[in-house]
């Protein structure tokens, strides 16, 4: 009797187990089904990386490193903000950069434009891509870019409506 019982526990938990691996593998699919079949890495050290040195990195320092990054063959590459100098002073050479890299083909360079005054003084420098940042959280949105959720979105949609006028691309 017991035998039997042991059998057809057995028999159902295989069928248990065939069933979770199906159903895993359902979901796995799903999951894949859901990512994209394209990612595009982008270098951000001359921005990210130097933006909160507290010594001002020469202009022709920051542009060597930008250059030796696209020579290494990376092909995004996020080189500076224009942000407010007071905010961010280490980003404040952000027109110089932009004049002395060394545009190397099939490298795309970007810049991080919060608002429509930064897009506007990015796309005079000539900028092909520009980046939009927002915020989880409403305190990390005032203290960064110093307004709230909703009115940093609103500057994103000035920003992205000028950009496509303009052919630029934009990053969110
Ligand atoms: C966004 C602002 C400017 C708003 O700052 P604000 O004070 O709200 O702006 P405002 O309109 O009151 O202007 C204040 C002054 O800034 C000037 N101004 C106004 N806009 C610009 C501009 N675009 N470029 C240059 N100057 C600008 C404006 O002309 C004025 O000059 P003043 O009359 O006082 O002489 C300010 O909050 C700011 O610059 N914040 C810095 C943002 C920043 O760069 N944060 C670090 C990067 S974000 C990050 O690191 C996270 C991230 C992106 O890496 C996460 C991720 O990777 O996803």
């Amino acid at each position: 009797m017991a035998s039997l019982a042991v059998l057809s526990l057995m028999k159902g938990s295989k069928i248990l187990i065939q069933g979770a691996k199906n159903l895993s593998t359902k979901y796995a699919q799903v999951a894949i089904a859901g990512l994209p079949s394209v990612v595009r890495i982008v270098e951000v050290g001359p921005r990210d990386g130097l933006q909160n040195e507290p010594d001002m990195v020469p202009t022709d320092v920051k542009v060597e490193f930008i250059n030796k990054l696209a020579d290494a063959g990376l092909k995004n590459i996020e080189v500076t903000s224009f942000v407010s100098p007071k905010w961010v002073p280490q980003m404040s050479d952000h027109n110089e950069v932009m004049s002395k890299l060394i545009k190397r083909p099939g490298t795309r360079y970007s810049v991080l434009t919060p608002n429509l005054k930064g897009f506007q003084s990015a796309a005079a420098a000539g900028v092909e891509e520009v980046a939009i940042f927002g915020a989880a959280s409403e305190t990390f949105s005032k203290k960064n870019i110093n307004c709230s959720i909703d009115e940093s979105l609103e500057r994103f949609r000035e920003v992205t409506e000028a950009a496509k006028e303009k052919n630029i691309l934009v990053r969110g």
